[in-house]
């Protein structure tokens, strides 16, 4: 059996914690190298003396390795890990820097692992997320695709802060709209947008391996046309103009500089529907926006993953 290695930079004093949140993302064995070990090291009457200049070690913090089986959604998993690691400060808990890193994955043989155990599923009451293998029959008529190949992007639709703008996007695509999808990944938000009715659709990524996943994933969806997809951080390279709905799937620390720099890009009545916000910087983000200008209009969960809609306040007409 293949494993999948996932290393988290640490301090000792976060080593606990660390493991404990590798284990709850799935790992199967932990293993952990720590500074404070060689530090504190003092031989017994049982111990053979150890020359340290001998052996490899770690000078200063700690890294805690997860090991994962190899069907595991590895950036699902890292988007995970990284959030919570992130989250042990409102603990007081240093687990600086809190680099979350893997060993090598040979890119060739990744889709090929996935083939075994990545299946249809109805994501939302209207969108079933189809991996590019399958042949799949829609239940009823009202039911839509989202083919997929998952690549090495993250959004195979399946994950709970997906699942948020997904459910979102439903309920408030109304059609016709101009679409910015900040942080594409696979592309999932935006086949999502124009099956739901959009009119064009901007995608933007900061990883050049999503905007190729995601090109190659509009090309299995007749539906996804009018997509312009661009590699970009946040709105730096996306031409101004003002979009009718923006949708970001992104960690909080990535939301914080984004939401300013919407402002030209946005006009009265436009909704973001924001995600990938954990729990506890559902609030800091919900601030950032009304004092950004715009009204919250809904607040959802999944697990501890938080959604939020907001739109920019339409002048009364009196
Ligand atoms: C959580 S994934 C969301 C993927 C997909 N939109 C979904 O909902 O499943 C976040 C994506 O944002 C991208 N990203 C991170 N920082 C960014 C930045 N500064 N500018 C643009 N994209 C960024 C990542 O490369 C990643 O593909």
């Amino acid at each position: 059996m293949a494993w999948q290695e996932i290393i988290v930079d640490t301090q000792t004093e976060a080593v606990e914690a660390v493991s404990n949140i590798l284990m709850e993302a799935g790992a199967e064995g932990i293993q952990i190298e720590d500074a404070a070990d060689v530090q504190n090291f003092e031989p017994n009457d049982a111990t053979v003396m150890v020359d340290w200049d001998t052996v490899a070690h770690l000078e200063t913090g700690a890294k805690v390795a997860g090991y994962f089986i190899e069907d595991v959604n590895l950036p699902e998993v890292i988007h995970d890990v990284q959030m919570r690691v992130h989250g042990l400060a409102a603990f007081g808990l240093d687990a600086a820097p809190g680099l979350v890193h893997t060993t090598k994955v040979d890119e060739e043989n990744w889709a090929t692992v996935w083939q075994k155990y990545y299946h249809p599923v109805r994501v939302t009451r209207y969108l079933t997320v189809v991996p590019k293998w399958e042949t799949y029959t829609p239940a009823d008529e009202r039911e839509q695709q989202i083919v997929l190949d998952p690549g090495m992007a993250f959004g195979t639709g399946t994950h709970p802060t997906t699942r948020l703008m997904l459910e979102a996007e439903e309920v408030h695509l109304r059609g016709g709209e101009q679409v910015l999808d900040v942080g594409t990944g696979s592309g999932v938000l935006s086949i999502a947008a124009k099956l739901l009715g959009a009119k064009a659709v901007v995608a933007t990524d900061i990883d050049e391996v999503a905007v190729r996943s995601a090109q190659l994933n509009l090309d299995l969806n007749p539906a996804a046309t009018d997509i312009e997809v661009l590699a970009s951080d946040l709105l730096n390279d996306v031409r101004v103009q003002q979009f009718d709905v923006i949708i970001a799937n992104m960690l909080a620390e990535v939301l914080v500089p984004l939401v300013p720099q919407m402002s030209a890009f946005v006009h009265p009545g436009t909704k973001i529907l924001l995600s990938g916000i954990y729990f506890d910087k559902a609030e800091t983000i919900k601030q950032l926006l009304i004092e950004n200008g715009y009204q919250v209009i809904e607040m959802s969960q999944l697990g501890d993953w938080f959604g939020i809609v907001a739109e920019v306040p339409v002048e009364d007409a009196d």
